[in-house]
């Protein structure tokens, strides 16, 4: 078996006076659909800093393409397309789609370097890709919220990554909308071979498509196939009284916060 992209070995992650992640040892193989799952403040966005190389580990070791993530380089972050929360954008952000997806090859261009023709072609197939290839020259802020979200996706494309890192893609947007999201992401998973990281607090939303669920709350709490960290006894040592399923299997947290 190929190695590992992506090792954790008993790594701990945190702030100031803050443990967020506690030794964490994991190891994500090239192509794998990762779901990761918790609460609010279980770490979930302090695993994508990590493996972004911008949070290096108190203790233990992280490596990602072979480097210890103390020495990610621009080039190697580059290969990491990362798709942050969704923040809510103003609507006369002056930037036109295509110019938002042309700002994903800066990172593999590196600073000053002017981006070309080659990379307009790029930024062009990365929207292409995503079904936005119409919507090149309208501005972003007016489009609708699954739209935006899909150019944001052809940006992290237009990198050309090989590690997908998604934190809550689907969330703020509408039902319909997030499941067009999420094929999107699993046609890209399959058809481009990427190793995919899908940060969620939609359990059921998720779980049928990935090879693993990680679930967390300050460390790793499970990680494997849906059917073994999907189990109410697991759940509730993260969910405790919040959780509820149905006699279909569904599983539903009460009170989660939306940011
Ligand atoms: N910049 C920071 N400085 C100090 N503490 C932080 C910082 N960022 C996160 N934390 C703390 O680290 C812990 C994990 O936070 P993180 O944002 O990774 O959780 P999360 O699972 O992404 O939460 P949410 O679902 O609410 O986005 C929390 O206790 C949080 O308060």
């Amino acid at each position: 078996m190929a190695p590992p992209i992506i090792r954790f070995v008993h790594a701990t992650f945190g702030f100031p006076g803050t443990v967020a992640l506690r030794d964490m040892s994991l190891e994500i193989y090239e192509g794998e659909f990762l779901g990761v799952i918790g609460p609010n403040g279980s770490g979930k966005t302090t695993l994508c800093r990590a493996i972004l190389g911008l949070l290096p580990p108190l203790s233990g070791r992280l490596h990602i393409f072979d480097c210890s993530c103390e020495e990610l380089r621009c080039h190697h972050r580059a290969r990491i397309g990362y798709l942050p929360q969704k923040g809510v954008l103003d609507r006369n952000f002056p930037v036109t789609v295509l110019e938002a997806v042309m700002m994903g090859r800066y990172g593999a261009l590196g600073l000053l370097k002017r981006p070309g023709k080659a990379d307009r072609q790029i930024a062009l197939d990365a929207l292409e890709k995503v079904g936005m290839a119409d919507y090149q020259d309208n501005a972003l802020g007016l489009l609708s919220g699954g739209q935006q979200q899909r150019v944001m996706i052809a940006r992290t494309l237009a990198q050309q990554p090989q590690v997908l890192l998604l934190d809550e893609p689907t969330t703020g947007i509408d039902l319909t909308t997030q499941h067009s999201v999420l094929d999107l992401i699993r046609q890209l998973h399959r058809d481009l071979g990427l190793t995919v990281l899908f940060v969620t607090h939609d359990i059921n939303l998720i779980s049928p498509h990935v090879d693993r669920l990680l679930l967390l709350k300050g460390r790793i709490v499970a990680a494997g196939p849906p059917e073994d960290v999907l189990k109410p006894e697991v759940l509730q040592q993260v969910y405790e009284k919040d959780l509820l399923i149905s006699e279909h299997g569904m599983v539903t947290v009460r009170d989660y916060h939306h940011h």
